[in-house]
């Protein structure tokens, strides 16, 4: 996670067309410096959980395809959440490893109930085939044996998860640099901490290294605040919805600048608090109030990645 903070450092301070607003980053921190909002994992009542392994396997399987919902004006992130938890709770199998290298795409259609095709279907069955092949080359077919070697360090679960499964491999090239930023492969590690509330599998003596989610949900949030402002190019291709491509500069810039920031915020609030807070509590934070708030405009890219 070093690298994820390093490169979105280096991205914000050569970034084009996003710029950090410090003033708006001293304003959040301030508001928070008397009650740092906790927000719970789960709020929503969508995510299967049984206190054990199967639950590993579900919040691997979600997030090998937590990404790109918004080409579906109908489809969310909560749709694909309740339906894999429909799906094991009906048959405790269905994320077994050999199933998961056989799915297509209208059976994982069928699966979630979703009447017609999903956005960069063919990838999510390309990625759901790549999760279970590999976990049962590696794993013995579960995520859990994968948690377990990572040895309650979050930094060594994300390395595990990128060096194991390519398509968690969220990096790009940003003006001749490599940048880092590793949304879901880190979401995962999260996603376990906040299910199994820090304990058994979601123990992890490093969480605070685990940097926010870089999503399309959460910039959006941060430039309502006044947190991130937008170059006038960038703002009319974001209002007018059109799409941003994956890799160009105007994409990288919204995403890292995003981690940086919230590594800002998260400095300063336990500077002037004096409690520690995680990026991982203010991610959540942020998310939750953007999925709230229909009317903001959210960059739209597409991408496997998040
Ligand atoms: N930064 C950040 N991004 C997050 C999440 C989550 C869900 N986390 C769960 C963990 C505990 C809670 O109880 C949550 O349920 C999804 N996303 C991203 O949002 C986008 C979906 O948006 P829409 O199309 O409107 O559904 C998409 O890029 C998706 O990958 C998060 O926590 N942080």
């Amino acid at each position: 996670m070093e690298q994820v903070r390093s490169t979105s450092a280096w991205v914000a301070s050569n970034a084009s067309h996003v710029t950090i607003d410090y003033a708006g980053i001293e304003k959040v921190a301030e508001n928070m410096k008397d009650s740092i909002p906790k927000v719970e994992w789960d709020f929503e009542g969508i995510h299967y959980f049984d206190n054990g392994p199967l639950s590993v396997q579900y919040l691997f399987v979600l997030d090998a395809m937590n990404f790109c919902f918004w080409p579906d004006n109908d489809l969310s992130y909560d749709h694909l959440a309740s339906g894999l938890k429909a799906a094991l709770e009906a048959d405790k199998s269905a994320f077994d490893a050999d199933r998961l290298q056989k799915y297509t795409g209208p059976e994982l259609r069928k699966l979630l109930k979703w009447p017609r095709p999903l956005p960069l279907e063919d990838e999510r069955v390309r990625l759901l085939h790549e999760v279970g092949s590999e976990l049962e080359r590696s794993f013995d077919g579960k995520a859990s044996n994968l948690v377990k070697s990572g040895g309650k360090s979050a930094a060594r679960l994300v390395d595990l998860i990128t060096s194991h499964f390519p398509g968690f491999r969220d990096h790009t090239m940003y003006k001749g640099h490599q940048v880092f930023l590793y949304k879901r492969a880190q979401i995962f590690v999260a996603d376990l901490w906040g299910a199994f509330k820090g304990q058994d599998y979601g123990e992890f003596n490093d969480i605070s290294s685990i940097t926010m989610f870089a999503d399309y949900i959460v910039p959006a949030v941060l430039e309502q605040l006044g947190v991130l402002r937008y170059s006038p190019c960038l703002s009319n291709l974001i209002e007018s919805k059109s799409e941003i491509c994956s890799g160009s500069e105007e994409e990288v810039e919204l995403r890292a600048c995003c981690v940086y920031a919230v590594e800002k915020i998260r400095d300063l609030v336990t500077k002037i608090s004096g409690k520690q807070v995680l990026s991982v509590e203010l991610d959540l934070w942020l998310w939750s109030f953007g999925i709230v708030c229909p009317s903001l405009q959210h960059h739209r890219t597409l991408s496997i990645y998040y």
